[in-house]
């Protein structure tokens, strides 16, 4: 598999502030990398340095091989990048703007119409090809931040909150764009917030006060088996443990437990057999993943138990 994006110990300070320490980061082909974590964590600055529009105070960072510090023209070639704020120009044309996006990408005059045409399909714009920026919805100005983003059609893309202020339609369209260009390039996106990137990213790097806090893959950490559970009553624990289709079960509180499913039962076998013994069964849900657990008490937003 292509390594899309190598970055190695990267670090950028601003002034004696460490926005960003020591991340190591790699991007594949057909991989959506997500960076998460609250305000402030270092996620602007961590894709900045990535799309080669800040220069690290330490570090290295190679698209496709090529280093980025040393051949940044030939290795930005490979970059579409979307900042927090698209570069729109909200006076003109859809047309106008991105057969400008073109050009300042060097793409040859003949093949300008092709480009425009070719980034205006893929992210839904071949109607709004006349209208004026500033009267598209937000939905549609972050479509067009994307389509000059990949005008030149870049091998890696980076999209800085690409879903912030939309509505959940627009999210779930542009979600949906996201997974659509990953097909043939590597993605590495920002978000504050954790089920987006649950859906729609393969691979997750959490990022708290510039440091990396997690890095895995969000779909193989969630286990099946194991569940949360919140009984009625403290003394009805014992019946719990007593229950066959549990393998292990571990008291978080008096009330609450963690159980394990034996192999071959299911949540609905579980809540059966607790409502036949006669346990009051408050809250039956998903074992958070590592990631959640991680992202939870960093946030300061992981419940007591
Ligand atoms: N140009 C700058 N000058 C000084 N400090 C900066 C600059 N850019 C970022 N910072 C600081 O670096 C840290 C990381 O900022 P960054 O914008 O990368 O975080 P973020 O995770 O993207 O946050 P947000 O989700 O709010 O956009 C913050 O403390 C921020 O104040």
């Amino acid at each position: 598999m292509d390594t899309l994006v190598r970055a190695t110990a990267l670090s950028r300070h601003f002034g004696r502030h460490p926005a960003l320490a020591d991340v190591e980061l790699t991007l594949d082909t057909g991989q959506v990398l997500g960076l998460l974590g609250p305000n402030g964590a270092g996620k602007s600055t961590c894709l900045r340095l990535l799309a080669g529009v800040l220069a690290p105070s330490s570090g290295r960072v190679q698209i496709l091989g090529i280093d980025l510090a040393r051949q940044p023209r030939l290795a930005k070639r490979q970059l579409g990048y979307l900042p927090e704020r698209p570069p729109l120009h909200p006076e003109l044309r859809v047309n106008e703007y991105l057969r400008f996006c073109a050009r300042l990408r060097g793409i040859p005059r003949e093949r300008l119409a092709s480009s425009v045409d070719a980034a205006k399909h893929r992210c839904g714009l071949d109607r709004v090809g006349h209208q004026r920026i500033d009267t598209l919805s937000k939905g549609y100005q972050q479509r067009l931040g994307i389509a000059q983003a990949i005008i030149h059609r870049p091998r890696v893309l980076i999209l800085d909150e690409p879903t912030e202020g939309l509505d959940p339609y627009q999210i779930r369209a542009l979600r949906a764009l996201i997974r659509d260009l990953a097909h043939d390039c590597g993605i590495i996106l920002s978000s504050h917030i954790l089920p987006e990137v649950q859906a729609v990213c393969d691979r997750v790097m959490i990022l708290h006060r510039g440091r990396v806090r997690y890095d895995g893959y969000p779909a193989a950490d969630h286990s099946p088996h194991l569940w949360r559970i919140r009984l009625g009553a403290p003394e009805q624990g014992e019946r719990l443990r007593a229950a066959d289709c549990l393998d292990q079960v571990s008291a978080l509180t008096e009330d609450r437990y963690r159980v394990v499913l034996k192999d071959g039962a299911s949540a609905a076998d579980l809540a059966r057999e607790l409502v036949t013994v006669g346990v009051d069964l408050h809250e039956l849900q998903p074992e958070r993943s590592d990631l959640e657990r991680v992202f939870f008490d960093l946030t300061g937003a992981e419940e007591s138990a």
